[in-house]
């Protein structure tokens, strides 16, 4: 299992990394750097449009950027060709909002999957599921099918799917964004345990300041495609710098739906330590989209397994 680059001693590593997608005005994600320690979890947050999710899929090279290196252990994806790619992938699981399950296929059939497309034997394969389903406290629905299993249920058989690879680094973009804050609180504890028991590190994007929080040890703040700030919350004490830090830390939250942007963020030098009462104008103009655009079922986990 990959724990450190060779030739920097973070787990991941991204280094001047920039995304521009066609047709867009500006940058998804400036040029960026990023190093998560070995056996860390990191927090991704910021506002609906603040290249999060891009930065995130900029680690397994769900999006390929445009330019600077990504690191992963002891890889260099971004030099990797195309074979060599699969096979570091399969030391990075990724866990998504909507679960992303393969609908077709059994419970155990899903966390089967990867070891299938790796060349596994069945006997390996077989012993694995079960291991893993046992994990995620999920034995007994292997035979279930996803549309048969609530949201919980199924965001635990996607971890159980990332996990089965034994992966030294899990991604999960916005993994508890679907699911009542009780099953949030129950896949965080899963997340906490997967790092702590097995030392997997954890790369979190996220909205919710709670999930932040509870889980986090460090956070990097983006606004408009570039960390603005990381805040070190194992310090016990937190002093956000930047206002739209400020501003995350003493509303809770920065969900696209409820919450609205201080219309000063990018502007201002210095902020209250609340939220301006006139923030309702400010939403970005994506976020209502971004908040209900489905992606073609399971396309993105198709993607890391298969390119
Ligand atoms: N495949 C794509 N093609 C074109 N533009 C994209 C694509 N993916 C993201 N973008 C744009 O890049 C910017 C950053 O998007 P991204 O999804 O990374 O933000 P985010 O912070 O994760 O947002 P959210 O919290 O709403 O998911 C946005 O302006 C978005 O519209």
């Amino acid at each position: 299992m990959p724990t450190s680059t060779a030739k920097t001693g973070a787990a991941i590593r991204l280094t001047g990394v920039t995304k521009h997608f066609a047709g867009s005005a500006t940058a998804a994600v400036h040029p960026t750097d990023l190093a998560i320690e070995a056996g860390e979890i990191h927090g991704i947050i910021g506002f609906s449009g603040a290249g999060k999710s891009t930065l995130l899929r900029l680690v397994n090279l769900l999006e390929r950027p445009d330019a600077g290196l990504v690191e992963v252990g002891d890889d260099e994806l971004s030099a990797l060709p195309p074979l060599a790619l699969r096979a570091a992938r399969r030391r990075i699981g990724m866990i998504f909002q909507q679960f992303n399950l393969l609908h077709n296929l059994s419970v155990a059939e899903n966390v089967a999957f990867p070891l299938r497309i790796a060349g596994d034997s069945p006997a390996s394969i077989k012993a694995r599921v079960a291991e893993c389903l046992d994990y995620v406290g999920l034995s007994a629905k292997a035979a279930a099918y996803p549309g048969q299993l609530s949201g919980g249920q199924k965001q635990r058989v996607a971890i159980a799917r990332a996990l089965a690879p034994n992966p030294g680094v899990l991604l999960a973009d916005e993994p508890t964004s679907a699911l009542d804050p009780r099953t949030t609180q129950s896949i965080l504890d899963v997340l906490a345990d997967i790092n702590q028991r097995f030392g997997v590190t954890v790369l979190l994007v996220t909205h919710e300041m709670s999930v932040v929080r509870r889980l986090c040890h460090r956070v990097s703040v983006m606004d408009e495609g570039r960390i603005v700030e990381q805040i070190d919350l194992r310090t016990g004490f937190t002093a956000p710098r930047s206002e739209l830090a400020r501003w995350l830390f003493a509303s809770g939250e920065a969900s696209p739906a409820e919450a609205t942007q201080p219309a000063t963020v990018a502007a201002a030098t210095s902020a209250p330590a609340t939220a301006p009462a006139n923030t309702s104008a400010a939403v970005p103009a994506n976020a209502a989209a971004r908040a209900i655009v489905v992606t073609p079922a399971n396309a993105p986990f198709r993607e890391v397994y298969h390119a």
